[in-house]
């Protein structure tokens, strides 16, 4: 014998119903099919009671709706000649059910007995229906009356079932009747008195497990609308997959915590008889599902099996020092809730004993604040304990795995994970059992949290990184460009999907939904065509979006972006900036965004501020964090200047040197900053600071060679004043080549000092072969004391800049 249960959304509608006594009509061998309401109608005729209960005379309109709905379904699925008896059947029942709540309307009263006969009638009516349209397909049942078989005691609403007698009602009925195939609506039972009873919301899976049990039956099927119990919910987890094969407990556990595929209950009746109990797709029937049976059988390689959450609970927290060492507070506690049918559902209590911590549904949070702070009145007066402390919006996140217990590290990956992430934990529960792993976390970081812990025990395979670029301009219009080249070589090599979320210039800013990403190769023209760059709702949008593995590249050159960083790595979101204004800020701003960043398990990268693409930042962290000390920088920083310098011979004027610099995309939006040497200070300032020391623009000396004409008024300006000053530019050529010498402008950092400015350097020098806009650094260090150790290369130029730039953002994906 075999136990087959369809779902409301099996049932929902004529089309379904056919799929259904297909399935059925598939199955040889003997079987119960147990059904639920059609899709829905359970929803309504609460409602209907509800609206009755109110005086609200609508409640007729409501009970017509679901007539008519009955009434098409039998029409749609019975021949003409079979409709009679069914449509008059349906006609009886809607008699009685109007008649049921005009009594509600009249005495303003829905007890819970007459809510369990009202919401009978949805399982009535679609077992019948679908009774008659199995009979009129020649499959041979019997139409069996759940409330006569399933013996309960009379907790409307929520019935117990006497399972003793129940199961000698079920086998001596089935034994009795002679028949293959029966029939028998869910969720509906009666008690000692035959009252209408219901099993609690989800109960036709109960039902069918009832069957099950009383029957010996070889498998329980429930049959619903998604193929399995997957590893979490698929809503929200894109890779979510299906379970194949999951014990008992595990599954217990699993629809404890919201995975909604089967009503908790469901497991015991099957579990003590060993019923192997499998998930199916009524949509998809030759997919396999997911089955559910003894911890023996179940041999699956996953440590983790499933991924569940509780989405609206209440934290609520006793505390005092008087409860220390005291016996009987938390009986009490339990208690205070107990009698008002309040469900816990998670427990923490500090090895202090100083308070107790306790998870309940968010719509009992008011009944328990008052029940408790009765509950302990005495000891409220006398300031022993605090008064009961509510907190809501919270949510609750389980893991869950029967092989957690011979692991360990899953605890720390778990919430390692979920830091990472910015996601704080509240409480943490974990039981003996090692099978479930419980944090409560704030309701607006659950699904996150959720996709979160899925991809770090599910998605070895795939990580997904969530980009906002500000900035797509030169350097950030080419890192759109590598993204786009790079996409299928990162999923394909490094398991990595980058996905660009959200973009900016200074003018317009562009999101997509979240689950999209912007397309790369048309992103230009969906910009143009996007909503006014407001910074603060930019920033917002990517806090609100709460994504995953969330990084912000600053590809700007601006003070109020680089302004924001504090706050968004506050939100564990990393950030990657060539933007050099935040490291070259105050001291205490720079250390205070890395101590930000270290705090808020987020990353501040800006390798590209010194050197563009080069790995100058990184080789001198390499060197610190592996003990050595520099004694010593000298460098040429500016890509620009050596770009000028290495182009300039007096034969052409300098403006246009520097303006062809310009054009190739050496020099800052605002080239003054090049050519004033500001940026080259801001360079070996920011390596002076990553070396260890406290130093400040101001601390720098700045030999300059631009006639200071050149910085009154605008860029033009500033053309124009050079065009002027071409005899200044000359000289300082001329006095260089005249000594066989080449000019660089030159930064150095030693004992705490630095200085930058225009030299002459000599052909032994290693600055001298430094062509095109090449950088280079020398560190000088304990380890390097008399060959420095050189990095040198191409140091300006928006492709090296956006490579860099790139390689900061796959740092953050793979620390
Ligand atoms: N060009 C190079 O070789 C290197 C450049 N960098 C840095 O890269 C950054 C960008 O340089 P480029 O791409 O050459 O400049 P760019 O002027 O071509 O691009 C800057 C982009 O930022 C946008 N922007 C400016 N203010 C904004 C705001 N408030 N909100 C949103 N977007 C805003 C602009 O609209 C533009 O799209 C600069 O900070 C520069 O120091 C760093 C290393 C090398
Ligand atoms: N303008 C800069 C670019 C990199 O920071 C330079 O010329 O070096």
């Amino acid at each position: 014998m075999k136990v087959l249960k369809f779902g409301g959304s099996s049932v929902a509608n004529a089309e379904n119903i056919q799929k259904v006594v297909q399935i059925v009509k598939n199955e040889q061998q003997p079987k119960v099919v147990v059904v639920s309401a059609l899709g829905g109608v359970t929803d309504q005729l609460i409602n209907a009671g509800t609206l009755a209960e109110k005086g609200d005379e609508s409640y007729k309109e409501v009970l017509q709706a679901l007539e008519t709905k009955h009434l098409d379904t039998a029409r749609a699925l019975l021949p003409v000649t079979h409709q009679s008896s069914c449509l008059s059947m349906v006609k009886q029942h809607f008699n009685e059910l109007d008649e049921i709540c005009n009594s509600v309307f009249y005495i303003r009263e829905l007890s819970l007995r007459t809510k369990d006969r009202i919401i009978s009638f949805g399982e009535l009516l679609s077992s019948k229906i679908i009774s008659a349209f199995m009979s009129s397909a020649n499959i041979q049942h019997e139409w069996l009356d759940s409330r006569k078989l399933i013996k309960t005691n009379n907790n409307f609403g929520f019935a117990a079932v006497n399972f003793k007698d129940t199961n000698e009602i079920i086998s001596s009925t089935v034994a009795a009747s002679g028949k293959q195939a029966f029939l028998a609506p869910g969720f509906i039972a009666s008690d000692a008195n035959s009252n209408t009873t219901t099993l609690g919301r989800g109960g036709s899976d109960y039902t069918a497990a009832i069957f099950a049990a009383a029957l010996d039956a070889s498998a329980l099927e429930i049959w619903t609308d998604v193929t399995g119990m997957m590893t979490a919910d698929p809503r929200w987890v894109a890779n979510a997959k299906t379970i194949n094969r999951t014990s008992y407990q595990e599954a217990m556990e699993l629809s404890h915590f919201g995975a909604k595929v089967i009503y908790p209950p469901t497991i015991q009746p099957v579990m003590q008889k060993n019923i192997p109990t499998w998930v199916k797709n009524t949509f998809a029937p030759n997919e396999a599902g997911t089955v559910i049976e003894s911890a023996g059988e179940h041999d699956g390689s996953e440590i983790i099996t499933g991924i569940s959450s509780i989405n609206s609970v209440t934290l609520l927290s006793l505390e005092g020092s008087g409860m220390v060492g005291i016996p009987g507070f938390s009986k009490r506690l339990f208690e205070a809730l107990a009698n008002e049918k309040i469900n816990v559902i998670l427990i923490t209590q500090s090895s202090s004993e100083h308070s107790i911590c306790v998870a309940i549904n968010a719509a009992d949070a008011a009944k328990a604040k008052n029940v408790v702070d009765a509950a302990f009145e005495t000891e409220l007066n006398q300031k022993k304990v605090d008064p009961l402390k509510v907190e809501e919006g919270h949510a609750i996140i389980a893991l869950v795995g029967d092989k957690m217990k011979s692991h360990p590290g899953i605890a720390g990956k778990m919430f390692g994970a979920l830091g990472r992430n910015g996601i704080n934990i509240r409480a943490i529960a974990q039981g003996s059992s090692e099978r479930n792993i419980s944090a409560v976390i704030s309701v607006a970081d659950v699904k996150k949290g959720v996709n979160v812990l899925h991809e770090a025990f599910f998605e070895s395979v795939h990580k997904q990184l969530n980009v906002f670029i500000v900035g797509v301009g030169n350097v950030g219009g080419k890192l759109m460009e590598q993204l786009n080249q790079q996409k299928q070589f990162l999923l394909e090599h490094l398991n990595l999907q980058v996905r660009v979320t959200g973009i900016a210039n200074s003018k317009q800013m562009l999101f997509v939904d979240n689950g999209n990403e912007i397309d790369l190769r048309s992103w230009k023209e969906a910009l143009k065509n996007a909503q006014p760059m407001e910074l603060e709702r930019f920033v917002d949008t990517v806090i609100d979006k709460n994504l995953r593995n969330s990084v912000f590249v600053d590809v700007t050159a601006n003070a109020d972006v680089a302004a924001v960083y504090n706050r968004l790595l506050e939100k564990s979101i990393s950030i990657v900036a060539c933007n050099k204004i935040a490291a070259s800020s105050p001291y205490s701003n720079y250390s205070q965004l890395k101590s930000t960043a270290r705090e808020f398990n987020a990353e501040y990268r800006f390798e590209t501020n010194v050197g563009a693409g080069l790995p100058v930042i990184g080789t001198l962290n390499d060197l610190r964090r592996s003990g050595d000390q520099v004694n010593k920088i000298q460098a040429v920083l500016s890509g620009t200047l050596n770009f000028v310098f290495n182009n300039y011979d007096g034969s052409r004027p300098f403006a246009e040197v520097v303006k062809q610099a310009q054009d190739e995309g050496y020099t800052e939006p605002d080239p003054r900053l090049d050519l004033g040497g500001t940026d080259v200070m801001r360079k070996i300032m920011i390596l002076a600071r990553e070396a260890g020391e406290q130093i400040e623009m101001d601390d720098i000396t700045n030999n300059y060679f631009l006639p200071a004409s050149c910085f009154d008024g605008s860029v033009d300006d500033f053309y124009k004043e050079m065009a002027n000053q071409e005899a200044h530019f000359k000289a300082l050529y001329e006095e260089a080549a005249a000594k066989n010498c080449k000019l660089k402008f030159v930064a150095s950092f030693e004992n705490g000092k630095a200085n930058v400015g225009l030299q002459h350097i000599p052909s032994h020098s290693d600055f001298y072969h430094l062509y095109g806009k090449d950088n280079i650094v020398l560190f000088y260090t304990q380890r390097y004391t008399d060959q420095p150790l050189v990095v040198k290369g191409a140091g300006a130029g928006a492709d090296v800049t956006a490579s860099g730039v790139f390689a900061d953002i796959l740092r953050i994906a793979a620390p």
